[in-house]
């Protein structure tokens, strides 16, 4: 009990220390904390829930490097995804001309919303108390958000590969995550489908490793700030096409060779709905191959794509996004699609596994 009750400081620098003196005792456990707000917002008993991914930035330089980096304009409408306590919010209300705040919890909206109050920012903040990948995302011109770790594939996902068109999203994410988003094809940071999905739609900049000790309370790892800005130009591909395509290739192990996979008997059908030319099979997750001889016939028509294009050798997580697109271009000019049950809604991609 005797750590359970702590008092620190938000975002005040010349406290920080002192937080940070006062975080050293915080047993690696603790969940619970008694906030006071620097600028005077009165007390706040929050217990923070590790299942939410609530560890609040506490420290003020990364907290403006963050905001340096991403180049807000005036004219701007920041999307903040979980603004907890607010110490990122009063600093992007500060740079933009409006914060659009999405956040799952009340009792941190409570917070939020007294302390832009109080700094008389309240016009300038709209707060949308929903799950973030559940809720509609209105228009906005950029992405500025330290983010609940547990939600990053599917929100990033969400972002580059949904209908809002946008400048850049800078994002606190896990530092592994944020690796594997920069990776490139044989990287030993580990490149995967949601690399290759990220890359053929955005550039991807590190901006700057953060420790877990900038956090309170202090997860147990590492993070990074990066920025994902959208490409102009992106190649002509049907991307829900290319989105069912990589889930094929990164399907399994990421050592195993695109002949042994496309050769596994039934995984090519499992997992899609294929179309063959004029011959239409609609397989589903779980259905039994009912005529033999025509997909069989099939099958090895898909692994003659493979063997001739000089694919069977080789392993996906090496292969260039200009060498899968050429492979997905060989299964088209052969009569192969691939569309993952014809859902053509971002919504049904969250369900995705990028990771
Ligand atoms: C890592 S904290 C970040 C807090 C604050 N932005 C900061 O930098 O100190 C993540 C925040 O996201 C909220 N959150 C968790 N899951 C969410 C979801 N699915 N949708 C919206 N907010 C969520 C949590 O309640 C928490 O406030």
């Amino acid at each position: 009990m005797f750590a359970k009750r702590i008092k620190h400081v938000h975002e005040s620098g010349s406290m920080l220390g002192a937080t940070r003196r006062v975080v050293g005792f915080i047993p690696r456990r603790l969940r619970s904390v008694r906030q006071v707000h620097g600028d005077g917002d009165g007390e706040e008993a929050l217990r923070f829930h590790k299942s939410r991914g609530q560890h609040i930035l506490i420290n003020p330089r990364i907290l403006d490097t963050i905001v340096r980096r991403s180049a807000i304009n005036p004219t701007d409408t920041v999307l903040e995804i979980g603004p907890g306590t607010g110490n990122l919010t009063l600093k992007l209300l500060e740079a933009a001309h409006k914060v659009v705040a999405i956040e799952i919890d009340h009792r941190m909206v409570q917070v939020l919303e007294k302390r832009v109050l109080q700094r008389g920012l309240k016009d300038k903040l709209r707060v949308i108390e929903r799950d973030a990948m559940r809720a509609p995302f209105p228009r906005f011109d950029l992405v500025v958000a330290n983010i609940p770790y547990r939600i990053s594939s599917p929100l990033v996902i969400k972002l580059v590969y949904g209908a809002t068109p946008f400048r850049s999203a800078t994002l606190l994410l896990q530092k592994e995550f944020a690796r594997r988003l920069l990776a490139c094809p044989g990287d030993s940071g580990g490149f995967n489908r949601l690399s290759a999905n990220v890359k053929l739609v955005a550039d991807v900049e590190l901006v700057m490793d953060v420790s877990k000790r900038d956090f309170l309370p202090s997860p147990k790892v590492d993070s990074s700030v990066v920025i994902i800005r959208p490409k102009h130009q992106i190649p002509n591909v049907d991307l829900h096409e290319w989105r069912s395509f990589t889930r094929t290739c990164f399907s399994s192990n990421r050592n195993k060779t695109l002949g042994a996979l496309f050769k596994l008997k039934g995984k090519v059908f499992e997992l899609f709905k294929i179309s063959n030319g004029n011959d239409e099979c609609s397989l589903h997750k779980g259905d039994e191959v009912q005529d033999e001889g025509g997909l069989t016939s099939f099958k090895e028509k898909i692994i003659g794509v493979v063997r001739t294009g000089g694919f069977e050798d080789k392993r996906p997580a090496k292969l260039s996004l200009q060498e899968l697109l050429h492979l997905l271009s060989l299964f088209n000019q052969a009569g192969i699609y691939f569309n993952h049950r014809g859902r053509h809604k971002i919504e049904d991609m969250l369900d995705d596994n990028d990771e």
